[in-house]
């Protein structure tokens, strides 16, 4: 019989009720059970002693006897050595019955093991040809859109991931697949692996997430990033860095070409992600210098697709879901900023292009078609179709008031352009995030039901 993971999840959770309602019922009695055995036992005691079944978590109600050395005058430490014990079989009952609810979860995980998967149809590569890749943040937004186009190739993929912003859902439909592997890991600590090509993606991207931890986004984008480049030293791997648009700052170039050396400000809000991303660069430029590693820079422009995070705070993400509840847009400042977004799909063939290319020097990868925010607004509301009003909030402090992509470099480095139209990527985002919302709700209306051993014990 072949389970759904779904209807594997219901069942583990029927499981788990019925194991709490069953300890629950013998630690504590019903009512009536109560009543029953102080009758029996005050009618005879001494054959309740003998044929009372304790079970494994029956222990037998102590009431009677108590009650009956008070009537005597019974001494309190009596009632304190019994009250003791009774607390020590509770706790007892209960390390039982988490012991029980451990195995049946093992047993979930069995069942689970056993299902049949199926996979998309992946290309098969023989072992020359077939690479093993390394994507770091490989579960989060566009990570993940690279580990399907990398395994669709056939190549054998591991992942490693902190899953501060990435989510194993984004990835889950290659769990278990011979060519695929999922790291929990910290690129701030090093990694020992043997790979031929490095994707490295780890990083949170939106402002709200890489301001939360100033200091842990300088970390993950400075020492993941040595990291990274000394497993390739050590590996002889290529190596291809995520880079960014905000190396440029707010900028005074416009449209900006990779030779630009931007406009940053060290010291503001955005430095710990600009910054990050420069000195990434630099120590790029640095290992392949001085330690011969072969580099590849991706300067990332605003991306949007399915798969982004509900919380993501950037502007995409933020306006579809406000028009898709009918709730105001927010626009920062005048909304006279300017901003051109590519679809994910397009970002994700310009980096393999560059991964593949024998072209060194950082390479613009985004959309050159420009709108201002207020534009912008207007185009998602529309779409989506909603009722909401654009509204006017205080402007970002630092905020890059131009941005727009010179692409000749990856045009004619590695002849790589976007080819999906904004309203076109936005109908497949609109949709993600239209389920995105239907699930929400729907988690929501239901009863939380614990997943791990760990939750029970909060
Ligand atoms: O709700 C919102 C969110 C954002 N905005 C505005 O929309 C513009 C775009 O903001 P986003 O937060 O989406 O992204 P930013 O362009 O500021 O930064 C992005 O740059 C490129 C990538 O490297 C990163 O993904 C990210 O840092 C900004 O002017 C911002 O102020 C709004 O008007 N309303």
């Amino acid at each position: 019989m072949v389970f759904s993971k779904r209807k594997m999840k219901q069942l583990f959770a029927f499981g788990v009720a019925i194991v709490l309602v069953i300890c629950l019922y013998k630690s504590w009695g019903s009512p009536a059970s109560a009543k029953l055995s102080l009758a029996i036992a005050s009618d005879n005691d001494n054959e309740l002693e003998g044929g009372f079944d304790r079970g494994r978590f029956g222990a037998r109600h102590p009431e009677p006897r108590v009650a009956e050395q008070s009537r005597d005058g019974g001494v309190v430490a009596d009632r304190r050595e019994e009250l003791d014990k009774e607390q020590d079989t509770r706790m007892n009952e209960l390390h039982e019955a988490k012991k029980q609810i451990l195995q049946l979860e093992r047993k979930i995980q069995e069942l689970e093991g056993r299902i049949p998967r199926k996979y998309p149809d992946v290309t098969f590569l023989n072992y020359k040809n077939r690479k093993r890749i390394l994507i770091t943040g490989g579960a989060g937004f566009v990570g993940s859109h690279l580990v399907d186009y990398l395994m669709m190739q056939g190549h054998e993929v591991i992942v490693a991931d902190n899953f501060f912003t990435g989510r194993k859902r984004n990835v889950e439909h290659w769990l278990g697949h011979e060519n695929f592997e999922l790291i929990h890991h910290d690129i701030v600590n090093p990694l020992f692996i043997e790979v031929d090509e490095i994707y490295h993606l780890a990083s949170p991207a939106s402002p709200p997430h890489y301001m939360y931890n100033p200091v842990k986004t300088i970390k993950t984008n400075t020492l993941g990033t040595i990291n990274m480049l000394g497993l390739a030293k050590r590996v002889g791997a290529k190596v291809l860095i995520a880079s960014t648009s905000e190396v440029y700052g707010d900028p005074d170039v416009h449209p900006q070409p990779e030779t630009y050396w931007g406009h940053v400000n060290p010291i503001g809000p955005r430095a710990c992600y600009d910054e990050g991303k420069r000195v990434a660069e630099t120590l790029s430029y640095a290992y392949a210098k001085q330690e011969n590693v072969n580099v590849r820079v991706a300067r990332i422009f605003n991306t949007y697709g399915p798969r982004m995070h509900m919380n993501d705070g950037r502007v995409v993400s933020n306006f579809i879901i406000q028009a898709l509840q009918n709730q105001s847009i927010t626009m920062y400042g005048s909304g006279k900023q300017t901003r051109s977004f590519q679809y994910v799909s397009d970002l994700v063939d310009g980096m393999v292009a560059l991964m593949a290319s024998n072209y060194t020097q950082p390479v613009n990868l985004g959309n050159p078609v420009e709108r201002t925010i207020q534009e912008f607004a207007e185009i998602i509301r529309d779409q989506v179709g909603g009722r909401s009003k654009i509204i006017e909030l205080p402007a970002v402090e630092d905020d890059p008031q131009r941005r727009k992509p010179d692409i000749s470099r990856a045009k004619k480095y590695l002849n790589w352009e976007p080819r999906v139209p904004l309203k076109e990527g936005l109908i497949k985002t609109i949709e993600y995030f239209r389920k995105e919302l239907a699930r929400s709700n729907h988690s929501q209306r239901n009863i939380f039901v614990p997943e791990t051993t760990e939750n029970l014990e909060k």
